[in-house]
This record gives C-alpha cells, structure tokens and sequence, in this order.
C-alpha cells in the first residue's frame, strides 16, 4: 500500500496503537517502517542512549572499513555542503550500522551528540530500534524516517534520509545519512543519498575490479560516470555488477553472478577489448560499451590502505583531478607544504579538503582560515591566538588562535596572498620554528601539523611587485598543483552531469539532454565550479519534475557559447610538439604510451598520468566505430 493509499491516522496515534495496545501497525504507516516496528520489538522503548565505544575500538572498526571510506569521502564532503546549508549532518555506517564519519552543521552536530548519533555508536535496528541507517540496511533500500516513525521516542525530533551502499557482489558494505530536524530532512535529501551511494558504489566496485571491466551506458556520453553499467568478469565469468547492470538486464545479483560472461552478453567478449562496441541486450536495445583490462589479473585481494583505495579508484569526473591529489597527497604526506593555485570558483578549497581526507592527518582536524575574509587587524589574532586581556575587546580567557587548533591535522590558508606583510614575518618564523607565541607574550607553544595553502594569484608577480616576501613563497610552495579551470577540463561533461544531479536533477528525476550538455561544457564558465552550480541550480529549479532539460532551456549566453576544443586531456603528462595540431600531439602521445606499455591500457594510463577512460576515450574518437561485434 503506498503513502498516499493509508488511512489518515497521525504517526501518533500509530504509534499509540502499536505500543499501548500492540495492534499491528500495517494499516496505518508506510510498509517498510511498519516492518521495522515489527521488528524493532525486542527493543525496550524505554532503553537510554549509548556512549560511543573507545576511540581505539572505532579506530580498528575504520581500518576494517578503510576502502570504504576512501571511497566514500568525496561524496561526504560534497554532502557536507548540503548539510551545513540546512542545518543538517551526513553520517557514513559500516554494515553494520556503526557510524564512522560524521560531518555537517555546527548547529545540529550537538543534537546529534545529544541522541547519540554520532561516531561509534551502532544505528542498527537491533540497537536503536526503526532509524533511517539501521532501517535502510535492513530493508536494503534507500529511505526516509521523519519523527514519530523512529522507534524510539527519544528519537522523535530527527528526520532522517539513508541509503544502503552495496559491495559489486550484493553485499552490504554501509550506509549514507542526512539527518536534521525533521522538518529539514524531505525526498530532496533522499534522492542526494541515493545519488552519492550510487557514486560511492561505483568507485568501490572499480577500486575492487580485477580481470576485464565492461562498462555500458545506452547513452555514450555516460559511460565514465557513476551512472554507467559496470560488469566484472574474471575468468570467463561475471563476478560484480552494479546496481545500473542489474537493472538494465533486468537480473538480479544472484541471477547474473556466476554467469557465463560470453554466453551471457552472445558475444566474444575478448575481442571487445579496447574497443567502443554496441551491444544488442535480448529485446533488441543497443547500448555502447567499453571492455577494459584492469592492471590487477591476477588478484583482487590484499589492497588496503586509504592510499592505495585512492589511487585505484576510478572516479568519471576526476579523471584530471584525481593525479593532481595522488601527487599533492604523497608529498604532504612526507611534511611538503602543497599550494594550490587556480582561478577563482575553480575548487581549490573542495581540492585541499579532499587532500586532507586522503592523507595521513585525515584523523585530525583540517583548519581553514580564509586570510582574505579577516580585517588585517584581526587575522594576527585569529592565527596566532591572544593570552587574556591582550588588547581591548579580547576574549576574557584568551584563544588558542588557528595554528593551535590545528595541531595533529592540516591547517589550510585560504587566499594566502591576502596575509599583510608585516604578519609574513611572523607566520614564517612559526612555519620554521613550529612554534607558536601567542599575542600579549605568554610561552611559546609547539605545533605540529601539514600546511595547504591556496590563491588564485600568481606568487612570483607578487614577489617581484613586493608585496609577498619570497622566503616564504618558497616555505608554503614546496609543490604547487595548478587546477584546471573549468572549462580546461577534460573531465568537465561527467562533472557537469554529476553535479546537474547533484543540484536536485536526480531528485526531480530530470534527465540533461546532450543538447545541453554540450552547450553547457562549450561555455567559458568565468566563475568555473561555483558559477556552474548556480546555474545548474537555477535550471533545475525551472524544470518540472520528470523533464529531459534541453538547450532550449539555457539563459540566452550558455545557449550561444562557441565550441571550444577538448584541451585538458592529459593534464600535465602529456608533451606538446610545437605547431602541430592538438590531436596529432595526443594521439602522438598516446600511441608513444601505448607502444612502451605493450598495448596495456591500464599501464600507458598510468605512465601518462591519466585515467584509463582518458585513453579510451581518444582511442574511440581516433577509430570507426566497432558495429555490433556478434558474429
Ligand atoms: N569537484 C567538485 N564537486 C562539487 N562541487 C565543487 C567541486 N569543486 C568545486 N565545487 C563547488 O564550487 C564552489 C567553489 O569551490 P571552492 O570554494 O573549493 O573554490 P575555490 O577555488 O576555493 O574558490 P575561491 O577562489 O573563490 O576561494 C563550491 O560551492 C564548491 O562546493
């Protein structure tokens, strides 16, 4: 029976009936939580919060769960966003619904706290009663449960919107959750979860693939996103598959693992190696696939370690982005500073927190400080904190200032060609010293944390016009990562796609039109990542629910922006010959790779520094494409 089709009794008198008179709560509340109130019966309603386990207990439950995790951080730093718009938090479980990261508004995190949902405590039906973790491992399915629906009444103020992630062989691995007030919680933040379990999963699946990976989508231009189909076959047969397969053949899990991957897809699946190939599904749907060989043949086991999780993670938008990160994070990681440089909107911060998330201080905190946003009067403070009564208007007690609080994680330095000359002296010394005096004397105290640093500002001309002193442009520049600009990537289509659903599409079901697509990765995006946002925004908002958004659709300067060639391909790796057409250079290069790497795709991938679709994707562009390879 549908929401819509029940009696109109309140969650209330629900609840009154089931627990004051033990009345079977199906005809009153929606399906999947009257089925979890059935369940939730052994647990005394009356039952008090738990404490979190021991910091070090849950620090073992995370190493359990470390490839998760990795997988899992872009999509909790993107739902993070949301969060502190609304006055929510994100919290990611393992399966078996233990929280291990939770993130969000400052607001909200102390209610959290206060009912316990927080890090190292277990949200499984068994222990909180109905819940929207627990409920949604349970029923494996992504779901909502507002107020009165939680089992437990303590819970009642929460609203709460999961989503199970599943392992490539139908096995739960954990789950995605907004939570807030229940007001603030609605299908907007379910259709979120769903989208970023979605994104999670694929990467996972990628991160675990060993063999050959076929990756479909009926329409091209998806595959490389987290919205293709993924099949993994190993030694003839397919031994993963995501959600999108299941349903695009219609199978489930324990239909199609097993299978005998040629008899199956009626084709000789080998010779769609490298090849961009239509596939005929029974029915007579076409769709384009790709196969690929992934660099692990032999095993898929034994890989842990959030490093390595990074590193073989195949993200369809970070294909320029991704090497950037493998590099800053490795050499942060041996105490470098890293600067990050790049336009304005262009994702530095997102960038730096990723950095963070990845490397080996992902334990402590990541402190930003906006150097720009502070007055010159405060930034001195603000930084290197006040002993009481320093100067008038000082807090009575005095600060620890920023540096301090970041001891033991990253402290981040927004727009650090902004901190006014005077102060470089001094943040010099304490990047030299590690340590840190704060203002009105008092003892000096010693810090320990990783430096990320960000402008959009070229460093050099500032020296040269002297207004950043060149000692320390040489202490926070131990490596530098230039960001693309927006409309430099080459991975800009899948992230157009992705953040277009990101921005509400998946939840109003709209579907972008290539129409669209393509005006919208040909436009020059001056304000880049954030500019874009606001203007997929604004799109969705326009659409009516179920829409395919078409170029009709966009403002009259995205509808009419020139083509502009694909010229970010290959990052920094590849090395153009004077005066030669930008397709002979990559081509040239990817030949040359290929050649030295024996025609292994994932190999001359590599030794370019770009992802394995890079490859395919020029490899399809450069051939006629493969008709159906039945024969
Ligand atoms: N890869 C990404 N995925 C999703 N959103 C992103 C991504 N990169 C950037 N954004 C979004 O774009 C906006 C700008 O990002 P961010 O603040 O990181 O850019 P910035 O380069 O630091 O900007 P500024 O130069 O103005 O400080 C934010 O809303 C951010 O969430």
């Amino acid at each position: 029976m549908s929401a819509a089709q029940l009696p109109s009794v309140s969650v209330e008198q629900a609840r009154e009936l089931f627990f004051a008179q033990g009345r079977d709560p199906a005809p009153w509340i929606a399906p999947h939580i009257s089925r979890s109130w059935q369940r939730s019966r052994p647990v005394d309603p009356q039952c008090i919060d738990p404490t979190p386990m021991a910091p070090s207990l849950l620090d073992e439950r995370r190493e359990q769960a470390m490839r998760l995790l990795s997988c899992a951080q872009p999509e909790l730093d993107g739902l993070a966003e949301h969060a502190v718009g609304n006055g929510c938090i994100v919290a990611l479980s393992d399966a078996s619904g233990l929280i291990l990261e939770e993130i969000g508004s400052p607001d909200f995190l102390p209610k959290a706290q206060r009912v316990a949902l927080q890090p190292g405590v277990e949200w499984s039906e068994s222990h909180r009663g109905t819940n929207a973790i627990g409920t949604a491992l349970a029923e494996r399915e992504a779901l909502l449960v507002l107020g009165g629906e939680h089992y437990l009444a303590q819970n009642g103020a929460l609203g709460c919107a999961a989503a199970p992630i599943f392992t490539g062989r139908g096995e739960l691995a954990g789950a995605l959750d907004i939570s807030g007030e229940t007001a603030r919680v609605n299908h907007h933040a379910l259709g979120l979860v769903r989208m970023a379990a979605q994104q999670v999963e694929h990467r996972m699946l990628l991160a675990d693939a060993s063999g050959h990976v076929l990756r479909f989508h009926a329409r091209p231009a998806l595959i490389g996103t987290a919205r293709e189909g993924l099949v993994v076959i190993e030694g003839g047969r397919i031994v993963a598959a995501n959600r999108v397969a299941l349903d695009l053949f219609g199978r489930s899990w324990d239909g199609l693992l097993g299978v005998d991957a040629e008899e199956f897809l009626g084709v000789h699946w080998p010779r769609m190696e490298h090849r961009r190939s239509l596939l005929t599904l029974p029915g007579g749907r076409q769709i384009a696939t790709v196969m690929e060989r992934t660099g692990t043949a032999s095993s898929g086991t034994g890989r842990t370690g959030a490093r390595h999780a990074m590193a073989a993670t195949s993200a369809g938008d970070d294909d320029v982005v991704r090497p950037l990160l493998e590099r800053a994070v490795r050499v942060l990681n041996e105490g470098v500073p890293v600067l990050v440089n790049g336009e304005t909107g262009s994702g530095k911060e997102v960038f730096s927190r990723r950095l963070h998330a990845a490397s080996r201080r992902s334990a402590g905190p990541f402190v930003a400080v906006d150097c720009a946003s502070l007055p010159e009067t405060l930034i001195e403070a603000e930084l290197f904190g006040y002993e009481e009564g320093a100067f008038t208007g000082a807090r009575r007690k005095g600060m620890p200032g920023r540096i301090r609080e970041a001891h033991g994680g990253v402290l981040f330095l927004d727009e650090i060609a902004e901190i006014p000359l005077a102060l470089q002296t001094r943040l010099l010394r304490v990047l030299e010293g590690r340590v840190v005096t704060p203002l009105g004397g008092g003892q000096g105290v010693a810090v320990d944390f990783d430096l990320v640093c960000a402008t959009h500002a070229g460093l050099p001309a500032l020296v040269e016009a002297g207004r950043f002193r060149a000692d320390l442009m040489y202490r926070v520049a131990g490596f530098t990562v230039a960001l693309p600009s927006l409309h430099e990537r080459a991975d800009r289509r899948a992230l157009i796609s992705r953040l277009f659903l990101e921005s509400g599409g998946a939840a109003k079901h709209l579907c972008l039109e290539n129409d669209a697509l393509e005006r919208l990765a040909a436009y020059r995006w001056p304000g880049n990542v954030r500019e874009l946002r606001s203007v997929l925004r604004a799109l969705v908002a326009l659409a009516d629910a179920g829409d395919a958004v078409t170029a009709d659709a966009l403002p009259a300067h995205l509808r009419d922006a020139a083509p502009i060639a694909d010229s970010g391909d290959f990052g920094e790796a590849a090395t153009p010959q004077p005066n030669a057409p930008l397709q002979t250079i990559t081509r040239h290069a990817i030949d040359e790779a290929l050649r030295a790497c024996d025609h292994d795709v994932s190999r001359a991938a590599r030794r370019l520094g770009v992802h394995r679709s890079t490859v395919y994707r020029h490899l399809a562009r450069q051939r006629p494409p493969a008709g159906n390879t039945k024969d």
